[in-house]
């Protein structure tokens, strides 16, 4: 059992932002992640003319290798898309594949995408004072698919950790593009069996 005292920690509910700064969150970029873009074309684009953020996260400093420890933080994903594919995180699996996640919409709206190492695909809308649930072994990436920060607040258990090889090396089964205006779940071209 590891030694975290009790403490608290502010949120902002639009923002979601420590705004009492008592932790930074981590920034990924276009250039983080071009390769996971349908478009890899339109991502380069977009790194050269100044490399957009993309989302940022708070991952507290609370022990890794701790089933007792719970990690909590929020997720803000930034408006905006690559081609016509939307901002969206990376995306993992757990490494502790049977590990679940819960997320809360505080503020904007997106989607998660889920699917199992079986094949198994899905995805929820999420907004504002919704919980989203995602059960172990469901790989999962956020997407914001509204015109405002898409905030999250989530929590998993402290030794799941991120596999993100699986999802680098395949893609997802699925994308989300704007079609007509409107959000659409399509197949992914760039997908390896
Ligand atoms: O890890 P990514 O796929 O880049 O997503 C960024 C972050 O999003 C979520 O909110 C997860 O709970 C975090 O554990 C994760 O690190
Ligand atoms: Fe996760």
């Amino acid at each position: 059992m590891s030694d975290v005292k009790p403490f608290v920690l502010d949120f902002d509910l639009v923002s979601g932002f420590c705004t009492s700064g008592k932790v930074k969150p981590t920034q990924r970029r276009v250039s983080d992640m071009v390769a996971q873009f349908a478009n890899e074309t339109a991502a380069r684009a977009m790194v050269e003319g100044g490399d957009p953020l993309l989302y940022e996260f708070y991952g507290l400093d609370l022990p890794e290798d701790d089933s007792g420890v719970l990690q909590f933080g929020t997720t803000i994903l930034y408006p905006g898309k690559v081609g016509e594919e939307y901002f969206m995180t990376k995306g993992h699996f757990h490494t502790i594949l049977d590990t679940s996640e819960i997320y809360y919409g505080l503020s904007g709206h997106g989607m998660m995408l889920m699917e199992t190492p079986e094949g198994q695909v899905d995805w929820k809308e999420i907004g504002p004072g919704e919980a989203l649930y995602v059960p172990g072994r469901w790989a999962h990436r956020s997407i914001n698919t509204g015109t405002e920060p898409l905030v999250m607040f989530f929590v998993y258990r402290g030794d799941a950790g991120h596999d993100y090889g699986t999802i680098e090396e395949k893609g997802y089964r699925k994308l989300v593009v704007e079609r007509d205006g409107k959000p659409a779940v399509i197949d992914n071209p760039k997908w390896k069996v």
